[in-house]
């Protein structure tokens, strides 16, 4: 049996967790830790998973790294630097292993690696994710990590920057831009978690689209991720490590 606690356990994809990992045969829920609860709750469990906010997630990180429990983080609001903070603790602590999904959905991950595939073959890109509006940080993590993958497939191929021709616009409305791939971030009432890739050259248009229609389809990808941490030394990030795609 793994034991396993979870960080943000009262939280909408939290509750959710902690539902996948009672029903497992092979995992027993050691621990449910919530905003005000101590965090040495977590000192039973081998695995932690964290649902819980970017302003949170560092030093929940810390705590359990030092503590020699392996995280499972689908928390959000990570960049190199953070990335590499990580890095640092891990080499004070080489036991313990983290691996870091922007998005536990299986159908999430084949659309960042398709767009990943396709984005050598077109000459424009853009991205545009569409969340519930309680969200914290704007772009989704989901489109950040698609757009540093689309972009890193763009350079190695050798394409520049996205035709545009705009000289004049209002403040956003080209959205941002991450490994020169522009990013929208839309926050409307009714969504849970969407995205598009848009991709686009002479004639043509390919678009990829991913719809979350339920926080279940987190579950199956953060189970496999608690199955599989103890063999994955350092730091892991992202899911398609462990999809043999
Ligand atoms: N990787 C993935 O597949 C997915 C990632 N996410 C990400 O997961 C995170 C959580 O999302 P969601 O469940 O919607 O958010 P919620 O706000 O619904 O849940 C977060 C929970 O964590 C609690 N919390 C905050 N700080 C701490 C802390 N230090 N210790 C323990 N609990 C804490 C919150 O309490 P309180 O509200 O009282 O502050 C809340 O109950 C976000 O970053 C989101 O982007 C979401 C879906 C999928
Ligand atoms: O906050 C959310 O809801 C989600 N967050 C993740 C992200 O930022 O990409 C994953 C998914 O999009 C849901």
């Amino acid at each position: 049996m793994i034991r396993v606690g979870v960080l943000g356990a009262r939280g909408r994809v939290g509750v959710e967790v902690c539902k996948a990992v009672h029903a497992a045969d092979d995992m027993e829920l050691v621990a449910a830790i919530d905003q005000g609860d101590p965090i040495e709750g977590l000192t039973a469990a081998e695995v932690v998973v964290d649902f819980t906010h970017p302003d949170a997630v560092m030093g929940n990180l810390r705590w359990c790294i030092e503590h020699g429990v392996h995280p499972v983080v689908g928390t959000t609001g990570f960049d190199d630097e953070r990335l590499g903070q990580v890095r640092g603790w891990l080499a004070d602590n080489p036991r313990t292993n983290v691996l870091i999904c922007p998005n536990f959905a299986i159908g999430a991950v084949l659309m960042m690696h398709f767009a990943q595939q396709a984005a050598r073959f077109f000459d424009s890109v853009e991205i545009i994710e569409l969340h519930h509006p309680n969200k914290a940080d704007a772009p989704s993590g989901t489109a950040r990590r698609t757009a540093e993958l689309v972009g890193q497939a763009r350079a190695k191929a050798g394409l520049g920057p996205s035709p545009d021709a705009t000289s004049t616009a209002l403040d956003g409305a080209r959205g941002t831009e991450v490994e020169a791939v522009r990013v929208h971030s839309v926050r409307l009432a009714g969504l849970i978690a969407h995205q598009e890739v848009l991709l686009g050259t002479g004639g043509e248009t390919l678009t990829l689209r991913h719809d979350t229609t339920s926080r279940a389809s987190f579950t199956p990808g953060v189970l496999l991720g608690v199955r599989r941490i103890r063999e994955l030394p350092g730091l892991t990030v992202g899911l398609e490590h462990l999809l043999d795609l």
